[in-house]
């Protein structure tokens, strides 16, 4: 059982790392799998977190020495509801930018907490939570952000809001080419507010303002990613603006896969299990992330899509559960499982069974993706998902893209779309393409994350000895 400390008490002398993650299942995920790879090193970890958000931190961590401390969670906020602690739990995203900057009033909690704990070497917080940077330079504290985010997005947004290109185009859906990559040619609809959105102002760009603001006045900005995915752009971001970029990814690769006897897996691993027994082991792995919202006309086209289609497929259909209907459950319950609850994504994507991921490419569900070595079909909802998914298709080359009826990138997709390209993931000449693709790339993510040898080991490993060696210095 990991060390639960909630009043945030500590008076060890060995270095102490504070992790801060933003209240949200793809944000939070990956800071706490850095939180194996930092207590691996020898340093103590604290993680923050709130009440509501507890079990499922301390759950993931129960096999490990990380304290963690609950700071409450700003109440009487206008517009949430009592007792959101998580953006998956918000009744609508549009609510969003409320959620984010009420974080804020956390300030004190976090400060008084902060000053309790001693031999902090640095603080490691969300970009969304960029008023820790104020709170860590009170205590003269190193901080550094982490977005979750890859080094692609992040350099092509840099680019086109620095450049104007963005601006040029006539529509939100005319090409147009990012000025430092010209081989990449992206629509203003691959991004999302308030980047696409010519009016600067507003809570939403003050809230993103402030998160670059402070990201750019910290000590570095970690990176879930690997050096040999996307070199070019890393070293942009390197050459381009401040703080430091570390690749230390994949993050999830932290997590070793879990050895389970058959009577303590899950319903949806044993019928994984079944599926390898009958032979047919290619099963499409479908799941769109923890917040997306997809439309009732859009989920009738994904359950006839994937009816049509002929695959076998697990859905995890997350928060669009009650949209699924039972009736359709039955019409494929030779070939096809529908799950509403929590799945452990990782342990699914890396069962032998499963040959195909239908993703709306968070981030986390990429890399997870690429580690089990598992092609994707992508299908952006929103946030930074277009990007990736370009970067899956036409960069890194490990997936293929979902047809929209328009052509567009956040176009409607109807049945005869979604079949289409499943087929052609799972069964055709360009799935063969990127399956072996991926299999070269996932490769490479292993590699990197090797003890002593791998890139982000090394990275890793740099960027603790230079911060001890700067607050020596100070
Ligand atoms: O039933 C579930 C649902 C999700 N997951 C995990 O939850 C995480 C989800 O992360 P991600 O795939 O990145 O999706 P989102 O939750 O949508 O992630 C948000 O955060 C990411 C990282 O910043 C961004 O890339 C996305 O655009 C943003 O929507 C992954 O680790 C999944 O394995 C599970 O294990 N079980």
């Amino acid at each position: 059982m990991g060390h639960v400390v909630l009043d945030g008490e500590s008076s060890s002398t060995t270095p102490r790392v504070v992790l801060f993650p933003f209240m949200s299942k793809g944000h939070t995920i990956p800071l706490l799998q850095l939180a194996r790879l930092i207590l691996a090193r020898g340093i103590d970890v604290t993680i923050f977190t709130t009440p509501a958000n507890l079990p499922f931190v301390s759950s993931r961590l129960a096999d490990t020495a990380a304290s963690i401390v609950a700071l409450p969670f700003p109440e009487n906020v206008d517009g949430l509801p009592l007792g959101v602690e998580s953006t998956d739990k918000l009744p609508s995203m549009s609510l969003f930018v409320t959620f984010v900057t009420c974080t804020k009033l956390m300030k004190p909690w976090f400060e008084e907490a902060l000053g309790r704990l001693s031999n902090v070497s640095f603080v490691i917080s969300d970009g969304f939570l960029g008023w820790t940077l104020d709170s860590a330079n009170k205590f003269g504290i190193p901080r550094l952000a982490s977005y979750g985010f890859n080094a692609f997005s992040c350099a092509v947004i840099q680019s086109v809001e620095a450049s104007g290109v963005i601006f040029e185009a006539e529509s939100d859906d005319e090409l147009f080419q990012v000025t430092d990559f010209p081989w990449i040619k992206l629509t203003r609809n691959d991004f999302d507010l308030p980047i696409k959105d010519r009016v600067k102002e507003g809570p939403g760009y003050e809230f993103y303002k402030e998160s670059i603001m402070a990201t750019s006045k910290s000590y570095g900005v970690l990176v879930n990613s690997f050096y040999e995915l996307e070199p070019e752009f890393l070293d942009y971001l390197n050459h381009k603006s401040q703080p430091k970029a570390w690749p230390i990814g994949p993050l999830c690769l932290a997590e070793p896969p879990k050895a389970m006897a058959t009577s303590e897996k899950p319903v949806y691993l044993k019928w994984l299990d079944d599926k390898l027994e009958d032979g047919r082991r290619s099963v499409l792995y479908v799941a769109f992330g923890s917040q997306a919202e997809i439309s009732k006309d859009q989920l009738h086209e994904i359950k006839t899509g994937l009816e049509k289609s002929g695959v076998n497929f697990l859905w995890a259909v997350g928060k669009n559960g009650n949209e699924v209907d039972h009736e359709f459950e039955t019409r494929v319950k030779d070939r096809g499982l529908v799950v509403r609850d929590w799945v452990d994504q990782m342990e699914i994507l890396r069962h032998e069974s499963v040959t195909g991921f239908l993703s709306h490419c968070g981030w986390n569900s990429v890399l997870e993706s690429i580690c089990a070595k598992v092609p994707i079909l992508g299908w952006p909802m929103m946030a930074e998902q277009p990007l990736n998914v370009r970067m899956v298709v036409e960069q890194i080359k490990v997936g293929l893209r979902v047809e929209t009826c328009d052509g567009t990138v956040k176009g409607f997709v109807k049945w005869e779309g979604l079949e289409k390209t499943v087929k052609e993931l799972m069964e055709g000449e360009m799935g063969k393409v990127v399956r072996k693709n991926v299999e070269l790339t996932g490769d490479a993510a292993a590699k990197a994350v090797l003890d002593q040898g791998g890139s982000s080991w090394k990275a890793l490993s740099e960027l603790i000895q230079g911060i001890h060696a700067f607050r020596k210095n100070k």
